[in-house]
C-alpha cells in the first residue's frame, strides 16, 4: 500500500488567533483529483496555506508528501515546497523574463546545475501544457489562460508528489477555464495528484471528482450529483 500524499487528523486551522477550520480530517491518496469548494471566506485559501507551510499547523496532526506539518521549521519550508507544485489564481510569473527564463529560475533556485538537463526538463513541462512554442515569449505577451498553463508547467518542474492549485481558473473566462482544466485533467491522468480549490461549480459538474467542502468551520466530503 502506498502512503497517502496528505493526511490531516483533528487539525485546526487558524489565521492568527481566529479559528477558521476545526476537526479537519482529510486524506488524499496518490493519483487523486480532489476539489476543495466553499463560499468566499470559508477557509479554502487558509487550508491551502497550511498545506504549503504558509500558516503553521498548531493543532492536530498533519503530514503532506512525507513531511510532518507539526512544528515545521522555517528552514524546512523550501524542502516542502520542492515536493509540492503550487499554482495560484494570479499566476505569479516574473514579467521581466521570458517563459523559459521563468522556468530556469525555478530550476536553479531548487538546485539544478546541468544546463542540458534543465533545457530538457523545461521542454518536457512546456510540452505537457501545450506551450512548447511559447518559451521565448514574455508573460505579458501571453493570454491569461496561457500564463496559467506556464504556471502549471512551473509547478511540474520538480516532479511534485502533490499539486496544490488555489483557484487556478479564478481569473479566467469560462472557455479558458475549461482549457486550463483540460490541462489539469491530462496531467492527473498521467499520474499527478491534484488538490484544487475552486468556486467554479460549472467545472465541478463538467469534471466530477472527489469534493471537499469548507462550511461552518468544518471540512467534509460532499457527494456530487452527476446529471
Ligand atoms: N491574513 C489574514 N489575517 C487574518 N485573517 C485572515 C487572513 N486571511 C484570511 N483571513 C480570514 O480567514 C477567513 C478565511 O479566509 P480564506 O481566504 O481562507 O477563505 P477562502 O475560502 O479562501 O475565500 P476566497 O474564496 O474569498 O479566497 C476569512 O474570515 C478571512 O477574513
Amino acid at each position: 500500500m502506498s502512503q497517502p500524499v496528505l493526511q490531516l487528523s483533528h487539525a485546526a486551522i487558524y489565521q492568527r488567533e481566529n479559528l477558521i477550520l476545526s476537526e479537519v480530517n482529510v486524506t488524499i491518496e496518490p493519483g487523486d483529483f480532489v476539489y476543495l469548494i466553499g463560499k468566499t471566506g470559508s477557509g479554502k485559501s487558509s487550508f491551502m496555506k497550511t498545506l504549503y507551510g504558509d500558516l503553521p499547523l498548531t493543532e492536530g496532526k498533519g503530514n503532506i508528501v512525507g513531511v510532518d506539518l507539526n512544528g515545521l521549521k522555517e528552514k524546512n519550508i523550501p524542502f516542502l515546497r520542492r515536493k509540492l507544485g503550487v499554482v495560484f489564481q494570479d499566476f505569479k510569473l516574473l514579467n521581466d523574463r521570458t517563459v523559459i527564463d521563468n522556468l530556469k529560475f525555478v530550476l536553479k533556485a531548487t538546485g539544478w546545475k546541468d544546463k542540458t538537463a534543465m533545457e530538457a526538463k523545461i521542454d518536457a513541462v512546456l510540452d505537457k501544457v501545450g506551450m512548447k512554442s511559447k518559451g521565448f515569449k514574455y508573460p505579458y505577451q501571453l493570454s491569461g489562460g496561457e500564463q496559467q498553463r506556464i504556471a502549471i508547467a512551473r509547478a511540474l518542474l520538480n516532479d511534485p508528489e502533490l499539486i496544490l492549485a488555489d483557484e487556478p481558473t479564478g481569473n479566467l473566462d469560462p472557455q479558458t477555464s475549461v482549457e486550463v482544466m483540460e490541462v489539469l485533467q491530462e496531467i492527473n491522468k498521467n499520474g499527478n495528484t491534484i488538490l484544487m480549490a475552486t468556486h467554479d461549480y460549472a467545472l465541478l459538474l463538467k469534471y466530477p471528482s472527489k469534493t471537499l467542502k469548507c462550511d461552518g468551520n468544518k471540512v467534509f466530503e460532499v457527494v456530487q450529483k452527476t446529471v
